[in-house]
C-alpha cells in the first residue's frame, strides 16, 4: 500500500516540479476582466471600515451593526497625492486623481450567521471583531462542512485561513457545535484531530496565533504549534501534557516529531496543506510523503484508493495554484471541490486546457498556471518600476518611501547575506529598519515582526521567507530591491501588501539590463507595470518609451 502511494506521490512531484520549469511564452491579459465589485469610499481620507465599503453587518446577534476597524487607513495610503504622471520629457506634470473607488470584492455575504457555524464559534468571532465573511470564506465554510475535500485559491490576504479554520473549528475541540453527531465521539478522542502545515515557521507560527485567537484565553493549549527552529522537546512534552485537537507545524518538524513515535494522527480528520504549491516542492518531498501517508490513516484502513482517503478532509491552499496541485488533489482527495470566491467547482470538471482561473478558453497548462497567478493578486494593487544601478538600489528605496510617504515597508532581496548592508545602509540615513531570515534564531525573528508590526521598524528587509503568508495589515509598500524568479514569486512578494481589500503599491527596482525581464512579468501577469522615477520628493510615472530608450 506505502509502495503504490509512495509510488504516486512521486509521479506527481515529479509532474510538479517539470511543470514550475515551464516558461510561460504567451502572456495573459483579461486580469482587467475578472469580476470586481466597486465600493465606493464615503470619505477619502477615512479609515478604511467595513461600513466605508458599504459592507456593514445588518443588525443581528452576531451582526450588530459594529463595523471592523482595518487596521490599515486610506489616511496611510499612499501615491494618491504624491504621484504625478509625466507624458514626455518636459515633465509636464499632471497630478493622478485621487480615486474615490476603492475595489473591493471580499464581501458579500452578511454575516458568518448564514455559514451554518456553532454559537460558540460565531460568539469568538464577535469577541475578535470578525463580523463579515470574505467571499471566499463564504464559499469555502458550507463546502468543508458537508464534508468536501476542497482546493481553495483566491487572491493574497482574502481571508483564505479562516476559510478552512472555521469550518475544521465547528467540528472539532471546544467551539464545535453540541449538536453535531460526531461530536461527542470527538470530545473522547484524544488523537490530534486536525494538521495544519506550513511551509515556513512564520506561517506556522501566524496559523497557531488565528487559532489561539479563536479559542480564546481557557482553551489555546487545544492547539500545539510543530514549527522547527524552536524546543522540540517543549513541543512533544505538549502534545503528551495537553492533548491538542490540532497541530499546526512545518513538515520537517512534523514529520521528525512523528518518526519518533510521538504524534499520533491516525485518527485525524482533517489535513490542510497551506501554500500546497509551496509544499509540493521537491524541498519538501519526503517529509509531505510521510504526512500524506499517516495522517488520517488508521492502521485497519483497507490498502485501495477510496478506503485509504475515507478517514480525512483534505483541504489544499494557495493563491497560486498551478494545474500539478489540481492533478494531486484528484488522487489525494475523494470527490473534491475547487473552492474561489463565490464559486465551488467539482475538481474533476477542471482540465488542463480550461484554467481553473479563468472564463476566458485558452489552450495549455501554461496557460493555466498564467491565468492562477494573474488571480493571485489583490485588485487594488499599483505596480510600478523605476530603474537604478546596482550601487544607488538602496537610495532609490529610501526615496521611493519619501515620495509615497510609506509608513510599513517589506523590501525583498533574493539573498540574506546582503540585507544586513541594506539596513546599514537605511539606518545610517535615518530610517529605522531590519533584517528578518531563516539565519535569525527564533526570537530573534519575532522580535523583528513584533516591532515591524508595532510601527518601531519601518523597513523590513528581507528575502523570499517573508513571500508567502506574512501578514502585516499596515504594509502599504512592496519593494522587490531584486527581483523575484518569476511571477509567481512577484506575485506571493506583491501580496504582502493590499491585504484584504486594502490598497498598496509595489514598485520593483531593476537595473537598466533587466528591464525586459520586468516586461516579461509585466505580460505574464496581464497587469500594466508603470514606469515611474522620483523626482523632487515624488513618484512621477513616464511613458514606457522613455524607460527603454534613456
Ligand atoms: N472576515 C474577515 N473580516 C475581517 N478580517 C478578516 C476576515 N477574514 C480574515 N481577516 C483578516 O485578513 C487578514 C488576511 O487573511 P489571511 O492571512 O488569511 O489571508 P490569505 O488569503 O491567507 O493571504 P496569503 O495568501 O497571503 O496567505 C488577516 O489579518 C485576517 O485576520
Amino acid at each position: 500500500m506505502a509502495g503504490s502511494a509512495s509510488t504516486r506521490f512521486l509521479v506527481l512531484l515529479k509532474e510538479f516540479s517539470a511543470f514550475r520549469k515551464i516558461s510561460w511564452t504567451s502572456a495573459a491579459t483579461n486580469y482587467h476582466r475578472q469580476s470586481r465589485f466597486l465600493c465606493h469610499v464615503a470619505k477619502e481620507n477615512g479609515s478604511l471600515t467595513l461600513e466605508s465599503l458599504e459592507l456593514g453587518n445588518k443588525p443581528g446577534k452576531y451582526g450588530k451593526s459594529k463595523a471592523i476597524k482595518l487596521e490599515g487607513s486610506f489616511a496611510t495610503e499612499m501615491g494618491q497625492d504624491k504621484v504625478r504622471a509625466v507624458k514626455n520629457d518636459k515633465m509636464k506634470v499632471v497630478k493622478e486623481k485621487k480615486p474615490a473607488e476603492m475595489v473591493s470584492p471580499l464581501f458579500s455575504a452578511k454575516s458568518f450567521e448564514e455559514l451554518g457555524l456553532p454559537d460558540s464559534l460565531l460568539d469568538s468571532l464577535e469577541r475578535e471583531g470578525f463580523s463579515v465573511p470574505t467571499d471566499v470564506q463564504s464559499a469555502a465554510v458550507p463546502a468543508i462542512i458537508k464534508g468536501h475535500d476542497a482546493v481553495i485559491q483566491s487572491y493574497t490576504g482574502s481571508g483564505k485561513t479562516l476559510a478552512y479554520l472555521l469550518p475544521i473549528l465547528s467540528e472539532i475541540g471546544p467551539l464545535a457545535g453540541k449538536s453535531r453527531s460526531s461530536h461527542s465521539e470527538s470530545d473522547k478522542r484524544t488523537d490530534i484531530q486536525a494538521m495544519i502545515v506550513a511551509p515556513s515557521r512564520e506561517l506556522g507560527m501566524q496559523i497557531v496565533r488565528e487559532v489561539e485567537k479563536l479559542l480564546g484565553p481557557d482553551h489555546r493549549r487545544m492547539v500545539q504549534q510543530l514549527v522547527g527552529g524552536a524546543n522540540r522537546m517543549r513541543q512533544e512534552e505538549g502534545l503528551k501534557k495537553n492533548k491538542p485537537a490540532i497541530v499546526v507545524g512545518t513538515p520537517g518538524r512534523i514529520a521528525e516529531i512523528s518518526k519518533g513515535g510521538k504524534l499520533h494522527t491516525h485518527g485525524c480528520r482533517f489535513l490542510v496543506l497551506d501554500e500546497v504549491d509551496e509544499l509540493l516542492s521537491f524541498n519538501f518531498r519526503e517529509d509531505i510523503h510521510r504526512i500524506l501517508e499517516h495522517v488520517g490513516r488508521r492502521s485497519g484502513a483497507g490498502p485501495k484508493g477510496d478506503d485509504e482517503r475515507a478517514n480525512r478532509q483534505t483541504i489544499l491552499v494557495s493563491a497560486t495554484v498551478p494545474f500539478s496541485v489540481i492533478r494531486a488533489a484528484k488522487s489525494w482527495s475523494h470527490e473534491p471541490v475547487l473552492v474561489q470566491a463565490n464559486k465551488v467547482t467539482p475538481l474533476d470538471t477542471v482540465q488542463p486546457s480550461a484554467p481553473i482561473m479563468s472564463l476566458t478558453p485558452t489552450t495549455s497548462e501554461a496557460d493555466g498556471q498564467i491565468q492562477s497567478t494573474i488571480q493571485s493578486l489583490p485588485p487594488a494593487l499599483k505596480h510600478y518600476y523605476c530603474i537604478s544601478k546596482h550601487q544607488h538600489k538602496v537610495d532609490a528605496l529610501r526615496r521611493c518611501v519619501h515620495a509615497l510617504d510609506a509608513q510599513s515597508v517589506i523590501a525583498f532581496m533574493n539573498h540574506s547575506k546582503q540585507l544586513k548592508d541594506v539596513v546599514y545602509k537605511l539606518e545610517a540615513r535615518g530610517m529605522s529598519a531590519a533584517e528578518l531570515h531563516g539565519d535569525l534564531g527564533k526570537l530573534g525573528r519575532s522580535t523583528v515582526l513584533k516591532k515591524f508590526k508595532n510601527g518601531e521598524i519601518k523597513v523590513l528587509v528581507t528575502n523570499e521567507l517573508s513571500a508567502r503568508g506574512l501578514d502585516v495589515a499596515e504594509c502599504d509598500l512592496v519593494v522587490n530591491l531584486e527581483l523575484p524568479t518569476d511571477a509567481v514569486h512577484y506575485a506571493h512578494r506583491a501580496g504582502r501588501t493590499g491585504r484584504l481589500g486594502r490598497k498598496g503599491t509595489v514598485v520593483t527596482v531593476c537595473e537598466e539590463s533587466q528591464v525586459f525581464i520586468v516586461k516579461k512579468m509585466e505580460k505574464q501577469l496581464g497587469l500594466p507595470f508603470l514606469y515611474c522615477e522620483f523626482v523632487d520628493g515624488e513618484l512621477v510615472v513616464t511613458d514606457e518609451d522613455k524607460a527603454i530608450i534613456r
